[in-house]
């Protein structure tokens, strides 16, 4: 394992993720955080934009993106919208040590998704062929090494680590699965907007991005199976909870259901098995992800769920543990299992 400093940029700090991005490297043994990219807000501190960064990071100041003065560092985050992190990767991965992009621009091992989902056409194939996707309950061994890795969507998260280890088992059908996600405001990033004006979430619950939200080929990606996915906008800061249902296979059963999530997980420093339903709260904050399953005997369905935090396991968090085991590191190093409740 290694213990040597870890230079380390955050480009995209001014945003959301990368906010959650600076709250956690301040608290990781080995980075050394060399610079917080915000265009918009270059010159300005970052605790003037996020006061509670202050503490930490007194003096620190946002700086406009400059590719050169990246090269030679360690690590890199993108914390930037999709098309802008497809064209800025290439100018920066193999000029340092790793590149780990919370954006869904080298997520989709499909190209032919983007044009689709996204509205672009992939214009790095190469990359996106080479980039290893960021979750490392599922792909730890390609992590290791990588030099760019693309951590999934939030919702893609909460809905694989419910739904994986059950298909993968063969206790599910894979076909018809329903993933019914709520999720709190801050997956919509900063920028305000019609949609995140306090009015329209205040005391409401909508649905949105019906049969075509982007997330749902990235699901069946690492599911490996078809899901008709509906995210729902509930009006809280952070979580997600994960709410998906499937046919079981002939020889499902609510004990079996749990044994495969037991050992699915077993070891996984932060995914717990629960004996009931997960809550968004217990993760708040933290990287944890909680998930449990069962077999409803009367309608002849499964029902498995999982919380977590969207901001930290379902993107900065994930982002970390994935850069950690990337870089040969303690996996957990900067991160918590702990949520912040009551
Ligand atoms: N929020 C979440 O829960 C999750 C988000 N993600 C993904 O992470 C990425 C960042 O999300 P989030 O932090 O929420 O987004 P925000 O909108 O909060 O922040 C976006 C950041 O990108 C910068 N930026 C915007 N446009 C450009 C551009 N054209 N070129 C360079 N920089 C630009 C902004 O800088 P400035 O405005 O200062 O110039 C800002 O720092 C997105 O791809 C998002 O889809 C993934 C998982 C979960
Ligand atoms: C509340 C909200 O709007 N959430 C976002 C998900 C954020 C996310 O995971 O981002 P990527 O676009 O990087 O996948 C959404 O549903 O589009």
């Amino acid at each position: 394992m290694r213990e040597q400093t870890i230079r380390t940029a955050i480009v995209g700090a001014s945003g959301y993720t990368g906010a959650e991005l600076l709250r956690l490297v301040a608290n990781h043994p080995n980075i050394e955080l060399v610079a917080a990219t915000g265009d918009s807000m270059a010159g300005r501190r970052v605790g003037d934009l996020y006061p509670s960064l202050h503490t930490a990071y007194p003096d620190l100041v946002f700086t406009e993106f400059d590719a050169d003065a990246l090269s030679g560092l360690d690590l890199v985050f993108l914390g930037l919208p999709h098309a802008a992190s497809m064209e800025l990767a290439p100018q920066i991965v193999g000029e340092v040590g790793c590149v780990v992009d919370l954006s869904a621009a080298y997520r989709l091992s499909d190209a032919s998704h983007y044009p689709t989902f996204y509205g672009f056409e992939h214009t790095q194939p190469e990359l996106l062929a080479e980039a290893v996707f960021g979750l490392p309950e599922l792909h730890r061994d390609l992590l290791t090494g990588a030099r760019l890795v693309a951590t999934p969507g939030c919702h893609v998260t909460a809905a694989t680590l419910a739904l994986r280890p059950l298909v993968e088992a063969g206790l599910v059908e894979n076909t018809g699965v329903i993933v019914n996600n709520v999720t709190g405001i801050t997956g919509a990033g900063r920028t305000p907007t019609e949609t995140n004006v306090f009015t329209n979430i205040d005391s409401n619950v909508v649905a949105y991005g019906l049969l075509h939200h982007r997330h749902t080929p990235e699901i069946e990606q690492e599911v490996g199976a078809q899901v008709l996915f509906t995210p729902h906008l509930v009006p809280m800061s952070r979580g997600i909870l994960a709410t998906c249902y499937a046919t079981p296979a002939a020889d499902c059963s609510a004990e079996r259901l749990v044994g495969a999530m037991r050992t699915f997980y077993d070891g996984e420093p932060f995914v717990s098995v629960l004996d009931g339903p997960p809550a968004t709260k217990s993760v708040l904050g933290s990287n944890a992800a909680h998930v449990w399953a069962t077999l409803d005997e009367r309608t002849g369905r499964v029902i498995t769920m999982c919380s977590i935090d969207n901001l930290t396991k379902g993107a900065s968090g994930g982002a970390l543990q994935a850069a950690n085991v990337a870089l040969g590191l303690d996996e957990t190093a900067g991160l918590t299992m702990v949520g912040v409740a009551p």
